[in-house]
């Protein structure tokens, strides 16, 4: 069984009167990728504050094997790797330099510092880049250089709060099979994004947050359980449909789920089969539709349905 490694118990934090962080628990075991997702403003940057002992919660703990994570102390915080969503790096600064810094802050001795850039540098796919400047990067190369100087001092646990915003996909790629390797090395990860389809590629567990709480905190399959449609119909009408019309779709059979927005159907469906049936089932009801399709539902879904919102506006 895996040991765990970091266990979040109860935490909350609020900004004068707002609770940006309200109760939240779960834990990262040995070796686990952990995907925290929910939209902007839901508390993710303040947990991930809290988790790296940046931010003093007023109530609740952080453990990281056994040893509280707080502003002052210092042994647990060595073991972390944080890599912010703001760039932190110097753009003068050529790239190894920057790393070398980082490095030195953690008080790598010398030939461990030389040894960690070559390491991180290849991880990161910037080892030809090594004596540029950041200044002359591109967004993503920038990302991948600042996911390197996290794990300068080779941490046990790499934090990365939302590390692909402002990425070209080419880059965004590059991240993916760093994040992939360090996990084949065993490596423990949070990643926190508002795109459900990154975490599902590389989270073994996903913790959905929302206005500062856990409304969910399990495997991918065990989610996708949860989705109470396995195919969606959105259909366009040429008019918005009445309160009576969408009472009537809610009863018909396979029909799991209505919302409207508009003259814009959502129809979650038991199965994809179904979505002949109510499209005849809506046409006998006197709906003309202008347009149609049908997809496969996703983890996105499941935020829709706890929430009745969307992951982004
Ligand atoms: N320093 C601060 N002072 C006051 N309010 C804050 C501060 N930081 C965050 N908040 C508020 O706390 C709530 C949670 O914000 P937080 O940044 O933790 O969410 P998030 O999920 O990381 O959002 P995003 O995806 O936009 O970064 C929001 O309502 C935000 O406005």
């Amino acid at each position: 069984m895996q040991a765990v490694l970091l266990s979040v118990s109860n935490l909350s934090k609020s900004y004068d009167a707002r609770r940006a962080v309200d109760g939240v628990s779960f834990q990262v075991l040995s070796g686990q990728t952990v995907g925290l997702i929910g939209p902007n403003g839901a508390g993710k940057s303040t947990t991930v504050g809290m988790l790296c002992g940046l931010l003093r919660p007023d109530a609740g703990e952080v453990l990281l094997a056994g040893e509280p994570v707080m502003p002052g102390t210092c042994d647990a915080k060595r073991r972390i790797g944080l890599v912010p969503q703001d760039l932190a790096l110097y753009e003068d600064l050529p790239a190894r330099e920057n790393l070398r810094l980082f490095g030195a802050l953690y008080g790598l001795a010398k030939e461990t510092l030389n040894r960690r850039c070559d390491e991180v540098l290849a991880l990161v796919n910037l080892a030809d880049r090594a004596k540029d400047k950041p200044a002359t990067f591109s967004g993503g190369m920038k990302r991948r250089l600042n996911i390197a100087s996290a794990l300068m001092h080779d941490p046990d646990l790499l934090i990365l709060d939302e590390p692909t915003v402002g990425v070209d996909p080419q880059s965004r790629n590059a991240i993916f099979d760093t994040l992939e390797q360090l996990k084949a090395r065993g490596r423990s990860l949070i990643y926190t994004s508002h795109y459900m389809e990154e975490v599902e590629r590389l989270a073994d567990h996903i913790v959905i947050i929302d206005h500062g709480k856990v409304l969910a905190d399990e495997s991918p399959d065990a989610l996708r359980r949860r989705l109470p449609a396995q195919a969606a119909l959105r259909v366009e009408l040429e008019a918005a449909a009445s309160e009576a019309l969408l009472a009537g779709l809610r009863a018909e059979p396979g029909v799991s789920t209505v919302h409207a927005n508009g003259a814009a159907l959502d129809i979650g469906l038991a199965q994809a089969t179904d979505a002949l049936p109510v499209m005849a089932w809506l046409e006998r009801a006197g709906c003309r539709a202008l347009h149609f399709s049908t997809v496969r539902t996703s983890l996105e879904d499941l935020f829709l349905n706890l929430t009745g919102r969307t992951l982004r506006d």
